[in-house]
């Protein structure tokens, strides 16, 4: 995923994102052939890579070729309970070939996302264990992975502003936006972010209050869609409402993504000058 956190409004974030996304496209083409652009669930395309740094490698030669280097950040969505097997990860998962071979335990999914983090501009992974992997939960978050450069860091770290510049951990599975679930998170500090699905915690009231847990624990809050969603746009405003300062809907293609980017660009328009985008704000508006 990629965060415009360089933009100067939604706008202009919607702009960033379209251009890259179909940048992207064109670079998947050329490598791997006009197949490999057919799209998921969520909008993504799916070609047939071998590493998770050869997706990566993807995105950012996509971001560079757009010209948003510097401005646009990464994002990763693991949702790693769909490869968990036992208490190990299965790297081999989608793979009808599977050795046997890529099984990983707790600890060297921590050693990869470390990694991963010093080498890209990732500022956010989605849940990076099973859903009831707290142990791992814990310690990855407790890292407090941080990418910027340490004279950066010790500037931040005086002007009291560090609580914002290290990886965010988002619980998706591991909160299921239930507030006992929450609690213990916020008690045990296995992640710092939630993510809000509305159709799962069931009524605007239950999310509401998942909000204000997550807000009194100063997380982030990303508002997300659902796979195979429909063309509702609520999200859109339940993430204004809420200032999540994070949404989650999608690549900018085909209606049921696109509903919620247009109705936010509706209420950009509505607030005129009066309307704020996080931007480099994204974690902190909604404390
Ligand atoms: C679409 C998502 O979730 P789900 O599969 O639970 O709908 C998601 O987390 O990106």
């Amino acid at each position: 995923m990629i965060l415009p956190i360089g933009a100067k409004n939604f706008e202009e974030a919607m702009q960033m994102g379209s251009e890259t996304y179909h940048h992207l496209k064109d670079i998947i083409w050329e490598k791997y052939g006009s197949d490999s652009c057919n799209i998921g669930d969520d909008g993504g395309f799916a070609p047939n890579i071998s590493s998770i740094t050869e997706g990566l490698d993807l995105v950012i030669a996509a971001i560079d070729r757009a010209g948003y280097n510097g401005r646009i950040k990464l994002a990763i969505d693991a949702a790693a309970t769909d490869f968990c097997v036992g208490k190990k990860y299965d790297l081999e998962f989608k793979s009808a070939k599977k050795s046997g071979q890529n099984f990983k335990t707790g600890d060297d999914m921590i050693e990869i996302y470390s990694q991963l983090c010093s080498e890209y501009p990732l500022v956010s992974i989605e849940q990076p264990f099973d859903k009831d992997d707290w142990e791992h939960s814990k310690k990855f978050t407790t890292l407090e992975l941080c990418q910027v450069p340490i004279v950066l860091f010790i500037f931040y770290l005086l002007s009291g502003a560090h609580a914002i510049m290290h990886l965010q951990v988002v619980g998706d599975d591991l909160l299921m936006s239930d507030p006992e679930r929450i609690k213990r998170a916020v008690n045990e500090y296995t992640c710092d972010a939630l993510t809000l699905k509305a159709s799962q915690v069931g009524t605007v009231t239950e999310a509401i209050e998942a909000v204000k847990q997550a807000k009194d624990a100063h997380w982030g809050v990303m508002v997300s869609h659902r796979s195979g969603d429909t063309d509702d746009s609520f999200i859109a405003d339940l993430a204004v409402g809420a200032a999540a300062g994070q949404i989650k809907a999608g690549a900018p293609c085909r209606g049921e993504c696109l509903t919620k980017y247009n109705q936010l660009l509706r209420i950009e328009e509505e607030f005129g000058s009066e309307g704020v985008y996080a931007g480099e704000n994204w974690r902190t508006t909604a404390s």
